[in-house]
């Protein structure tokens, strides 16, 4: 492998200007060159032409997802990497010559080693540069209203996350608190010569970003990664989209470029202790944690093996019900992918990949599927990335915060407090029903979650209130809170987000209404709280 030849020179290179935010990326150093007209046609594969599934049993299932992965390319530097899933953040655009701690990849939103655009384009500047490659993640001791119930499904999928990177000649490091002290010490002590990062489009993790390009030595360049969306965020759209109508075939007609197979993360060949590994303490990662840890493990398995197992049932035996019973919470025909999805211990690439495998057989699960993990989820990432206020009702359209203050001063009654909706003790079993189920076992069915939240609207004294414990309550229990879906699910049900406006009512003026006769007509309401156990209780 020969060196590129702007690092061949020894010399650190200074930016020649500053790009702008987002701007695309256009160094030889750091991308690479021109690699979009590379001859290698995978990212050209039309989806619906993908194999049909050639596995019968879970082994078989990991088995074919390597395959896929090695008939893809040798290696990413093989591959024909979309430069434009990659920016520049730093003003520093080229990585110097002799850094001994090579490349590292800090690590966040997207804890997975296999299939993770941002660990793969650390490899491939590493592989370009023959430099040493690391992955590190800065764990804090708190993170808004996560409870030790996230946090510990974090760390179990973390700790898969340490043995395949060792597997891989890759070390890992878990630093313990903040990335804006814990990533530039690193990079200093180490002699890192460049930093990848991944994209969250949430506050705090943007302020990270921001703290930590601020803090690295300034002749280190940090390159961002979308390897969350298929469709980078910043490709899909440049603006806040207002419905799933208006981003829809922004994505879709993209899907041909970006819907590709992954080729593999490869045992790494450089550097082999360039930078001294410590198995990591994962007892200390523990006890410094500061999180209510009176919200315990549910469950679900952690990792990327556990996604994998979810993903297999979910096409072998839920995926032909998909389409039809979506919005019965009494059967099983969801992928409950959600929570490894929000922890990105599995791509939702991935999975789109191998769910489109059934598309003969099951042509209206497979197009419902993709329009919910690629459109609607894609569509929240673009509301929160671009509205900064994607968690309060400043962030509404006025026709929605119009209406609701048309009707701030509606009588609601029943107007419960938090602690009789967080205890399930509601007027309505269905409600208390479902409240139970996200409590006992860190979820709820989608259909339920809107009747849940719209529920909060009419029994809260305003809709500040309605949406903050909407959020608090989705958060502190779910398995897959603080995600921009959960903000945006809250914000749908509350706040008309990506909706129109209804028939005007009480409470809720022209925002969509639920209830529960509505629930009945759909499905059987009563085997269902039989399943949670929620009672009617009378307000005290
Ligand atoms: C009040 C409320 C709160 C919500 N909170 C969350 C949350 O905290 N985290 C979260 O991931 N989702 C949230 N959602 C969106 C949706 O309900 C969940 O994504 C879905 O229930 C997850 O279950 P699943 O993986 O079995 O979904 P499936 O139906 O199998 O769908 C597959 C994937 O598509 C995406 N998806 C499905 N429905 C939506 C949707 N309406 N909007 C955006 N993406 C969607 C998700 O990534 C999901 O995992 C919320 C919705 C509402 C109304």
């Amino acid at each position: 492998m020969k060196r590129s030849k702007a690092t061949s020179s020894g010399t650190v290179k200074q930016a020649k200007k500053k790009p702008k935010p987002g701007a695309k990326v256009e160094t030889k150093n750091i991308t690479g060159g021109n690699d979009e007209s590379s001859s290698s046609d995978a990212e050209q594969i039309p989806a619906k032409v993908l194999s049909k599934p050639n596995y019968t049993n879970f082994e078989q299932f990991l088995e074919h997802i390597e395959n896929q992965r090695r008939s893809c390319a040798s290696n990413v530097q093989e591959f024909s990497f979309k430069k434009k899933r990659v920016r520049i953040l730093s003003e520093a655009r080229d990585v110097k010559d002799k850094c001994t701690g090579g490349v590292v990849y800090w690590m966040s939103r997207d804890a997975r080693v296999q299939d993770n655009w941002a660990l793969l384009f650390a490899q491939r500047l590493a592989l370009k540069l023959e430099l040493p490659l690391n992955v590190v993640f800065c764990l804090v001791p708190k993170f808004l209203n996560a409870t030790l119930r996230h946090y510990k499904f974090m760390i179990g999928g973390l700790q898969e996350v340490e043995q395949q990177c060792r597997a891989l000649n890759i070390p890992f490091h878990l630093l313990l608190g903040p990335a804006v002290d814990r990533i530039p010490k690193f990079v200093r002590e180490h002699d890192v010569g460049a930093v990848v990062c991944d994209m969250a489009p949430l506050r705090v993790p943007r302020q990270w970003v921001e703290a930590v390009t601020q803090a690295l030595p300034a002749e280190v360049p940090l390159t961002q990664v979308d390897a969350h969306n298929i469709v980078p965020l910043w490709v899909a759209s440049e603006k806040q989209e207002y419905a799933a109508r208006t981003i829809r075939n922004k994505i879709n007609s993209k899907l041909g470029e970006f819907l590709s197979e992954f080729p593999p993360v490869i045992k790494h060949p450089y550097g082999k202790g360039c930078v001294k590994e410590r198995p990591v303490d994962w007892k200390a990662a523990y006890e410094m944690l500061e999180c209510d840890k009176s919200v315990d493990e549910v469950d679900s398995r952690p990792g990327y093996q556990a996604a994998c197992r979810q993903l297999f049932d979910f096409c072998t035996r839920r995926l032909g019900k998909f389409n039809e019973k979506r919005n019965d919470p009494t059967v099983d025909a969801l992928s409950g992918l959600s929570p490894w999805f929000h922890f990105g211990q599995i791509s939702v690439q991935r999975c789109i990949l191998e769910v489109q495998r059934y598309h003969t057989q099951h042509k209206a699960s497979v197009d419902a599927f993709c329009e919910e993990a690629i459109v609607r989820r894609e569509l929240a990432d673009n509301f929160c990335y671009y509205n900064e206020h994607y968690d309060s009702l400043k962030g509404l359209q006025s026709w929605a915060l119009q209406t609701l203050n048309d009707h701030r001063k509606d009588e609601r009654s029943p107007c419960y407090t938090l602690e009789e909706l967080e205890r399930a003790r509601t007027y309505d079993d269905l409600w208390n029903s479902a409240q139970l189920q996200l409590v006992k076992e860190g979820k709820m069915h989608g259909f339920l979650r809107m009747y849940w939240a719209k529920k909060i609207l009419e029994w809260t004294a305003s809709p500040e209130e309605a949406l903050e414990f909407t959020i608090l309550l989705n958060d502190k229990y779910s398995l897959d809170g603080r995600d921009p879906n959960g903000y945006v699910g809250c914000m749908w049900s509350i706040g008309g987000v990506h909706d129109q406006g209804w028939k005007e009512r009480s409470i809720f003026g022209k925002i969509r209404y639920m209830n529960y006769q509505g629930c009945k007509r759909k499905f059987d309401v009563t085997a269902y709280v039989m399943r949670y156990g929620g009672k009617v209780h009378k307000k005290q």
